[in-house]
């Protein structure tokens, strides 16, 4: 996806921050949260009509907070629209305040029926066609739902009819992306004031469906002061515009020199996708060296070294930026080789990737701590680039810890290890220690063997072409998984390899 580049469409937030948000534009800058409240829900009717027109009849689903009063405003338009609203209601009526307090008045006002949700499950029968309107929770949603409210999401989900979310399913954590319990598998999601960080890591991808943003008319002021820590999503536009163009006196010396180092017994295929991914990227010279480096000759392109006749640490000094990883294996020459490369790099981007992490993960604190010296010393940069697996190695804890907060976990790890970190994963995340980007592109085919290689590839291939290695990685992640998403569409999920991917990289880099 290719984002607007206003800040609300740039970035990611929490729940506590899209609250703040919203705070904001009320309290500072006297935008009335009825205006809001009425904006929200007339952006999600138009929703309604552009994807659902011929529904006539819609079952609103609205807890007592605000997101239900979204609900009870959407039911309005829709009503005078001319279709037929119900509202379900979730809790106590007497517990509604505010905002939502006049859009429940004004709905029962105009005659619109009110039910207890606790009869909608046997409501009606399955053969009508209905849409169901998600105004139960929004971010709000601060706790696990409790086992009642479990099975009654559960049987709205078995429905199987249409559902709208408005502002996020109901039982999705706005922050991270896990289920509380149970949530609402959503169609489209109308995504008010902010896009969250849940809707696009984890679950959230595949609950929201679609998602519609509306920033309500809010200005860039409102966003400005949680801009700190919220997370980029700038889109593969931005980054590619960071880098400069080849001009006409372009000349391979200016185009990077690349160094892989990995590729060990019965891993070569790694190394040659990476080393391909390098190529397809444009690098000037891609240097492999490996102790079965003969396989390579199939690609021309390629220098290839082997240990008994090369020097590593002339490589490394030939290098600009230098991948170590792809099929490394954790032998002695493997062991052998990240040392060599920690104590010889000087000036260099280095990637660590796949077995160069798992010998990472085996040092202690201390030991960490004179790698991050060495390299800080030669004035060197590294990359990390874990799957959540590694990630888990890294910081010595489980998959699940990982992936239930993963801008946590990517925090965590920049702290430990320094440098910049790739968390790969559904909702790629890249972080320096000040900047934090998510990459919304890529899909579930790409969970194929290779694909970690050639995104080391790519990265490195990038950051020996520019002098800016976050650039370079934000870059390198999501030329990665669009090129994943163009071998989806002509392949279908099942066909897209690290191979088939190689021929769009150079497009979508121009
Ligand atoms: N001006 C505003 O404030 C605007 C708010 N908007 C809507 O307001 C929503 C946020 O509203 P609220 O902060 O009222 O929050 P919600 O409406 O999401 O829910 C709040 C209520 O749910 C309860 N709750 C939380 N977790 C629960 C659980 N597991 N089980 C049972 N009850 C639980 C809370 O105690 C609270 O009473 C947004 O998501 C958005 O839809 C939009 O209308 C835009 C404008
Ligand atoms: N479900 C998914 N959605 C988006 N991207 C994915 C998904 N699964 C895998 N990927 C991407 O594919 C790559 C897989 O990397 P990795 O697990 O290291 O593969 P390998 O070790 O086999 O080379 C990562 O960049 C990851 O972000
Ligand atoms: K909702």
């Amino acid at each position: 996806m290719e984002p607007q580049q206003n800040l609300s469409h740039t970035h990611l937030f929490s729940a506590q921050q899209s609250r703040q948000i919203d705070r904001f534009a009320i309290q500072s800058l006297n935008m009335p949260g009825i205006l809001l409240m009425k904006r929200a829900a007339w952006h999600a009717f138009q929703t309604t009509q552009a994807f659902y027109p011929d529904i006539r009849k819609l079952d609103i689903l609205c807890g007592t907070g605000n997101n239900g009063g979204d609900g009870f405003a959407l039911a309005q338009f829709a009503q005078l629209q001319g279709k037929e609203a119900r509202i379900w209601l979730l809790g106590d009526a007497q517990k509604i305040q505010h905002d939502a307090l006049t859009t429940f008045k004004e709905a029962q006002a105009l005659g619109i029926p009110i039910q207890s949700i606790s009869k909608y499950p046997s409501a009606q029968t399955h053969h009508e066609k209905r849409l169901i309107i998600d105004a139960l929770f929004g971010t709000g949603l601060d706790r696990p739902l409790s086992a009642e409210l479990q099975t009654l999401i559960q049987a709205i989900n078995e429905k199987d009819l249409p559902v709208i979310a408005l502002d996020t399913p109901s039982g999705l954590d706005s922050d991270s992306g896990r289920i509380l319990g149970a949530a609402i598998q959503a169609q489209h999601t109308c995504s008010f004031i902010t896009y969250k960080i849940g809707q696009f890591t984890l679950h959230g991808r595949d609950l929201c469906g679609q998602i519609h943003f509306f920033d309500l008319g809010l200005p860039d002021d409102a966003y400005r002061q949680n801009l700190a820590d919220s997370i980029g999503m700038h889109g593969m536009r931005y980054w590619r515009d960071k880098i400069p163009k080849p001009d006409s006196t372009h000349h391979k010396g200016r185009a990077g020199v690349d160094l892989l180092i990995g590729g060990n017994s019965q891993m070569e295929g790694a190394l040659q996708i990476a080393a391909s991914g390098s190529l397809h990227c444009g690098a000037g010279l891609v240097h492999i060296y490996s102790p079965h480096s003969g396989y390579l000759r199939d690609i021309p392109e390629i220098q290839c070294h082997a240990p008994e006749n090369s020097d590593l640490k002339t490589l490394i000094a030939k290098a600009d930026a230098i991948a170590i990883g792809p099929g490394l294996g954790q032998n002695d020459w493997a062991r052998q080789s990240l040392r060599e490369l920690i104590e010889n790099a000087h000036n260099k981007t280095l990637i660590l990737d796949a077995d160069a992490l798992n010998l990472l993960a085996q040092k202690d604190d201390s030991e960490i701590a004179a790698i991050r010296k060495t390299l800080q010393q030669g004035h060197n940069e590294w990359i990390l680039t874990p799957h959540p697996g590694e990630a888990a190695r890294l910081l010595n804890c489980s998959v699940e810890d990982i992936q239930n907060d993963r801008a946590h976990a990517i925090r965590q790890l920049q702290q430990k290890y320094g440098g910049i970190v790739v968390l790969k994963g559904n909702g790629s995340l890249i972080f320096d220690g000040k900047q934090m980007e998510l990459c919304p592109d890529g899909n579930p085919g790409m969970a194929v063997g290779g694909m970690g290689d050639l995104l080391s590839g790519i990265i490195c291939a990038l950051a020996a072409q520019n002098k800016n290695p976050f650039t370079a990685a934000c870059l390198g992640v999501y030329l990665h998984a669009n090129a994943g998403d163009k071998a989806a569409e002509t392949f279908g999920l099942a066909g897209v390899t690290p191979s088939r991917m190689l021929d769009s990289i150079g497009k979508l880099l121009e």
